[in-house]
């Protein structure tokens, strides 16, 4: 398909409502009403802000869930203009009445608004999250050790196409449970890092498409991946990795990582933090994790891997919205690799969906064959079936939102 006929497509089926925190007893609701305040009030205790911007994120806080949803006051942001188109439909409204998702990506950006990020002065660029993303990398050295020399050990022996599916599997399912690790969620200091277990558990992913995947992928020869990716710390390691060994047996020419502009739900990535991770891997004392460190660096020279930032991922907008110059750029790649639970509620909207269509129908609008590594972290979900549906929540009652349990789903060009 040539760029000039490209058609940007919805959903071919009807599309639901949206999820709302204003749904009582839902995980959505209480991601409002107690895990943002939660949120705001860690980032004043880890930061050494001066009283203002201590007072901008109280107001922030004593505004959640009943005040008013308003425009931004940041003048000088490159996306304000965006958000003002954003909130437009929401104006008044309080923040359980908006799209779940919404509330969310105004909060975090809402959390920038009031630490001064985008103003001229000593917080300008300061990522309010930088301490929790470090220790996200420094907790997590001795998994990084033993995820380094599988890579090591899998790119060395990447000789028959058996043994790449195996090892393209075994980094598959390793990126899966890096997503785990989630920061919003679980913070650091709290044990945070004691969920890097067994990067294999396979009766724990409910969909698990990694045999079609690892058919495919085997075949390449020096093709464009790209990565839309979630959170820095181990999650990012697990991206990596994959990344390395995708690189290093030339399956890829190249991949392509997609970054978020500024920081975000706590840990997702900017190239600011790739960068940083590349570097405190290359410093290691650990001598896999170090030269994983020096391969990923040459990568980067050479141009075989490329960070990118876009507001669009920072956005609240559903993945269907995506922006034409995007959406073609995506077109261009072979295979898109989609991290995490907050990607993944994009790519469905956020929407009420039956847990049992099929995510195929849902997502055939995607400009490349995709798949999703998802940790199951919110009450969205797709591609289930009825016998799961029957038996899970009596063997894990919070087994939608508790990131015990994960995806790995394909799909395929359809257009
Ligand atoms: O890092 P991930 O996997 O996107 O998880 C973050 C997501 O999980 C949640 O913490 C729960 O859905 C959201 O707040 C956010 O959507």
């Amino acid at each position: 398909m040539t760029p000039n006929n490209i058609q940007k497509l919805r959903p071919s089926l009807p599309i639901p409502t949206e999820i709302k925190g204003a749904e009582i007893g839902s995980f959505a609701h209480f991601t409002v009403c107690v895990r943002l305040p939660e949120i705001a009030q860690r980032v004043i205790a880890e930061n050494d802000f001066p009283l203002s911007i201590e007072q901008n994120l109280q107001v922030l806080i004593a505004e959640i869930p009943n005040g008013k949803i308003r425009d931004l006051q940041d003048v000088d942001a490159p996306d304000l203009a965006d958000w003002t188109g954003y909130i437009e439909p929401y104006k008044g409204n309080n923040w359980l009445e908006v799209p779940w998702y919404f509330a969310e990506a105004y909060f975090y950006r809402r959390i920038l608004e009031a630490t001064t990020y985008f103003q001229v002065g000593s917080w300008q660029n300061v990522d309010p999250y930088e301490k929790q993303k470090r220790l996200g990398l420094e907790t997590t050295i001795d998994a990084i050790g033993t995820l380094s020399e599988f890579g090591k050990s899998a790119i060395a022996s990447a000789t028959d196409i058996e043994t790449k599916k195996n090892a393209f599997g075994q980094l598959l399912s390793a990126d899966l449970w890096g997503n785990r690790v989630d920061l919003s969620l679980w913070p650091i200091l709290e044990g945070g890092s004691s969920r890097v277990e067994s990067t294999r558990e396979q009766s724990f992913i409910l969909v698990d498409d990694t045999a079609i995947i690892a058919e495919k992928v085997v075949n390449f020869q020096n093709l464009r991946i790209d990565f839309i990716v979630d959170n820095a710390g181990f999650e990012l390691i697990g991206d990596l990795c994959l990344a390395d060994y995708l690189l290093a047996s030339n399956l890829a020419a190249v991949v392509h990582l997609h970054l978020k502009a500024h920081p975000i739900f706590v840990s997702d990535a900017m190239s600011k933090d790739v960068l940083y991770t590349i570097e405190f891997l290359a410093q290691a004392t650990d001598v896999n994790v170090k030269e994983l460190g020096l391969r990923l660096k040459d990568y980067i020279e050479q141009g075989r891997l490329i960070c990118q930032e876009n507001l669009f991922w920072t956005s609240p907008l559903a993945f269907w919205e995506m922006p034409e110059l995007l959406y073609q750029e995506l077109t261009k790649s072979s295979l898109i690799i989609v991290k995490g639970d907050a990607n993944y509620r994009r790519t469905i909207g956020d929407r009420h969906w039956e847990y049992t269509t099929p995510y195929q129908s849902i997502t055939s609008y995607f400009p490349a064959p995709f798949v999703a590594l998802r940790t199951l972290k919110s009450e969205v979900a797709a591609g289930l079936s009825t016998e799961q549906l029957e038996q899970l929540p009596q063997q894990d009652a919070q087994w939608l939102t508790n990131g015990q349990w994960g995806v790995i789903q394909f799909v395929d060009r359809h257009h």
